[in-house]
């Protein structure tokens, strides 16, 4: 089947806006901070955010974080170099190794996957540039299929706490944390995946090395099959947790890290805690 190219931007970029517009995810003088790793879904991200800021009037900076993956993430980097040399928005990049001074690489096999110190990291190290650069929102790329597997994770491992993650705009809870927001949360992965071909966008379509030892990508597989079996399953999920599921963010507890001052749940945060496990094993 030939797809119309152009109604299909069309109908890709008015389901960004519909959540942009409906959740009131950006404010007019905003700084915006596009947290990009040169995948489909930030990339896109990037597009739309680009594209509406002189309407909306906010301004557009992205971030791109090196975790240190060898033969992965640099082609991400220079996906996100180029995007933004091509519409004109300014690129902050951080790394792993200059931040906290080891690759993910040099984790490997500490964790059951690697996955998880790579979250923990580089989700305070995109929260650190962000507060620096005075941000008020971090657009992140997670779209609908990110959002039911992140969802369907935290109930398989009974982590009640991490549902206030859910939805397309997070609340600030504590000063230096800059709140979340997801203009792709109403989009299914398949589509950004059409749109980056048929658009012909620079972007790295690689999985990262790593994926294939997460519960993510084992959640992700069974709901690809059922979506296959039963078109709609994954919209019908999103709806049915965002009507079952209402959390009083005023409940989560935010602090600072007794270590590194950074924004924390926990006296110390899993950050410090994962690095003084890694300085004994690596260092
Ligand atoms: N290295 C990175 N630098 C900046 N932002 C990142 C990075 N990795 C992930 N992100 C942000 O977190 C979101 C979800 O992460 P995920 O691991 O699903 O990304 P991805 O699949 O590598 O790329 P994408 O989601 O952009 O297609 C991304 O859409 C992006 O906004």
């Amino acid at each position: 089947m030939k797809i119309d190219g152009d109604a299909f931007n069309q109908r890709i970029i008015a389901g960004a806006r519909e959540v942009i517009d409906e959740y009131k995810l950006i404010d007019p003088n905003e700084l915006v901070v596009v947290a990009l790793s040169g995948g489909k879904d930030s990339v896109l991200t990037l597009h739309i955010l680009a594209d509406l800021m002189g309407e909306l009037e906010f301004d557009l900076v992205a971030v791109s974080i090196d975790e240190g993956v060898a033969g992965y993430r640099s082609e991400g980097v220079e996906a996100a170099r180029l995007n933004c040399e091509s519409l004109g928005i300014k690129l902050v990049e951080g790394s792993f190794k200059d931040e906290f001074g080891f690759k993910l690489d040099d984790l490997h096999g500490m964790y059951q996957s690697s996955c998880i110190p790579c979250g923990v990291f580089r989700r305070q190290l995109l929260n650190k540039i962000s507060h620096q650069l005075g941000a008020d929102k971090l657009a992140t790329g997670h779209n609908l299929d990110d959002e039911i597997q992140s969802f369907l994770m935290s109930l398989a491992k009974a982590e009640i706490r991490r549902f206030y993650k859910f939805g397309p705009k997070l609340d600030k809870i504590h000063p230096d944390m800059v709140p979340r927001i997801k203009p792709l949360w109403k989009t299914h992965e398949k589509d950004v995946g059409i749109w980056a071909v048929l658009n012909n966008i620079e972007v790295h379509f690689a999985e990262c090395p790593y994926s294939a030892t997460s519960l993510r990508s084992k959640i992700k597989g069974y709901l690809n099959q059922l979506e296959e079996k039963r078109p709609g399953t994954k919209l019908s999920m999103l709806k049915s947790f965002s009507k079952s599921f209402k959390f009083e963010k005023k409940d989560v507890q935010m602090g600072v890290c007794s270590l590194c001052g950074e924004p924390s749940s926990l006296d110390v945060c899993m950050a410090c805690e994962m690095m003084a496990e890694i300085n004994d094993r690596i260092k």
